[in-house]
C-alpha cells in the first residue's frame, strides 16, 4: 500500500491519493473527518484553526460506503484560501507590490528548501514544508483504522512530555487512557500534568516563545509476524521509524524501553519468556512488541519526540537572502504549541504503517480474503 499527497499550505486544498487498499472494507466519512477535527484540536494552536474545519471530500475509491479495491483520492479544502488569492493565486501575473520572505526561521525548511529549488521568495518552500499536509496522512490513517478496527487492532497515541513536565500518574487501562486523553486539552491522561503543561504553553505564548514534548502510541492487538527481520527495510521497527520521523518537527522515535534500554544490563531489558492457556506470554514490554523489526504479540510501544515550533514570535538573528543582512527571522502567524496534534497526526501514521504490515501479511485484495487469512493464521499460531 502506498499513498501519494499534494497541496501548498493556503492554496487551494490537499489532495491524498492512496494505492493498494483492500475492497469491500465498509468506511464512514464522518469517522475520517473525526480524525481530521481531532488533528485540529489543542491547547496552544495559533488562529489558522478557527478558520479551518477540516472535512474530506472523496472523489474516487469508494462506492456506496465500501471501498473498491482502486485509488481512492481524499481532498481537504483550504478556507484559508479565499483570504490569499492574491498571495497564492495558481495562474495569473505575481502582483507588483507582493510582500515576499527572504529572511529565514531557524528550525523550518526556509533556508536549505530555498537554495535547493533555487526560489527568492521562501513562501515557495513553506507553503509545502508546512505541516498543514498533515491533514493528508491523518485522512490516509483514519481508513487504515477503520481496517484495523476489522482485525480487533486498536491505536491509541497521548502527550507523555512537554516541555519539561511529565505525565506520571497515568492509568493501566488504555480505555481509560484514552478517554483521559480525548477528554485532555494537551491529550495528556494525567490531570494534574496537564494543568501544568498548559501553565508551560502560556508562559512559551507571553514570552514570543514555543515548545514541544514527547507523545507515545501504543497499538494493542497487532497479531505475532507483522513485519519482518529478511531484509532491513522490511523491518517494522524501521518502517514505524521513518514514518514517524517524516512528520514535521519530530527528532526522535523510541520504540519500548528505546534510549533506556542502552543504559541497563540486558538481563533489566530484555522480556522473559513464558507459556500459558496456549500462548506465549511476557511479565514486561521492554521491547515494546518488536523483536527483530517483527511483532511479538505484545502492545507496540513507541515514543516520539517533537521539537519547539521553529516560529518564534520573539525571533531569533537570520540573516536577509537578498542583501546578505542580519535581521531577525521573518514571523508567519503560526502555532506555539501543536503536540497535541501531533499526536493525532503520530496515532494515524502508526494506524497507517500496521494496516500496511498486516496488508502485506495476509493479502490486501479484499477484507474477506485478508479475514480468511487471518483465521487461518490464528490457527497455525495456536498450534505453535
Ligand atoms: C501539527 C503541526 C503543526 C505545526 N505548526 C507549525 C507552526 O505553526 N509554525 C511553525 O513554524 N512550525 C510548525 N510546525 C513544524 C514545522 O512544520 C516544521 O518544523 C518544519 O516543516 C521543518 O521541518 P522539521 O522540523 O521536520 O525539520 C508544525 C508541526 C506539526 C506536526
Ligand atoms: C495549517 C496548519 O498548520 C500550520 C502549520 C505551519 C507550519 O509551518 O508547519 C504553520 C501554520 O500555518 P498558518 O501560518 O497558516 O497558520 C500552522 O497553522 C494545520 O495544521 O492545519
Amino acid at each position: 500500500m502506498r499513498y501519494l499527497s499534494a497541496g501548498e499550505s493556503h492554496g487551494p486544498g490537499l489532495t491524498v491519493v492512496i494505492d493498494g487498499f483492500p475492497s469491500n472494507l465498509p468506511v464512514s466519512k464522518e469517522y475520517i473527518d473525526e480524525q481530521l477535527r481531532r488533528r485540529q484540536m489543542g491547547y496552544g494552536r495559533g488562529f489558522r484553526q478557527r478558520i479551518e474545519t477540516d472535512t474530506v471530500e472523496v472523489t474516487s475509491g469508494i462506492r456506496f460506503g465500501r471501498t473498491l479495491g482502486t485509488p481512492i483520492t481524499m481532498n481537504v479544502v483550504n478556507r484559508d484560501f479565499k483570504n490569499w488569492t492574491d498571495r497564492m493565486a495558481v495562474f495569473g501575473e505575481k502582483p507588483e507590490d507582493l510582500k515576499e520572505i527572504y529572511r529565514p526561521r531557524p528550525g523550518h525548511a526556509d533556508l536549505a528548501g530555498a537554495i535547493k529549488y533555487d526560489h527568492e521568495d521562501i513562501r515557495n518552500v513553506l507553503e509545502r514544508a508546512s505541516a498543514r499536509n498533515t491533514a493528508t496522512i491523518v485522512a490516509a490513517g483514519a481508513l487504515a483504522k477503520q481496517l484495523l478496527e476489522q482485525f480487533g487492532i486498536e491505536v491509541t497515541a497521548h502527550v507523555v512530555e512537554l516541555c519539561d513536565v511529565v505525565a506520571k500518574d497515568l492509568p493501566d487501562s488504555l480505555d481509560e487512557l484514552r478517554a483521559r486523553a480525548d477528554a485532555s486539552e494537551v491529550r495528556c491522561a494525567d490531570a494534574g500534568a496537564e494543568a501544568e503543561m498548559i501553565r508551560r504553553i502560556d508562559e512559551a505564548k507571553e514570552n514570543g516563545d514555543t515548545v514541544g514534548g514527547i507523545f507515545e502510541v501504543i497499538v494493542r492487538g497487532c497479531p505475532i509476524g507483522l513485519g519482518s527481520y529478511a531484509m532491513p527495510d522490511r523491518k517494522l521497527d524501521g518502517r514505524l521509524a521513518g514514518a514517524l520521523m517524516s512528520i514535521q518537527a519530530i527528532k526522535g522515535v523510541e520504540i519500548g524501553l528505546g534510549f533506556e534500554a542502552a543504559r541497563r544490563f540486558g538481563s533489566k531489558v530484555h522480556d522473559p519468556i513464558a507459556y500459558a492457556n496456549g500462548s506465549y506470554l511476557r511479565a514486561t514490554n521492554g521491547a515494546g512488541g518488536l523483536e527483530g523489526g517483527v511483532t511479538n504479540g505484545e502492545d507496540v510501544v513507541v515514543r516520539v519526540a517533537m521539537k519547539p515550533i521553529s516560529t518564534l514570535y520573539k525571533p531569533l538573528p537570520s540573516v536577509n537572502m537578498k542583501t546578505k543582512e542580519t535581521e531577525l527571522a521573518a514571523i508567519e502567524r503560526s502555532d506555539y504549541c501543536a503536540l497535541p496534534a501531533a499526536s493525532v497526526v503520530g496515532e494515524n501514521v502508526v494506524a497507517w504503517v500496521i494496516a500496511d504490515a498486516l496488508i502485506e501479511k495476509l493479502g490486501g485484495d479484499s477484507l474477506e480474503q485478508m479475514q480468511d487469512n487471518y483465521e487461518k493464521y490464528r490457527e497455525r499460531v495456536a498450534k505453535r
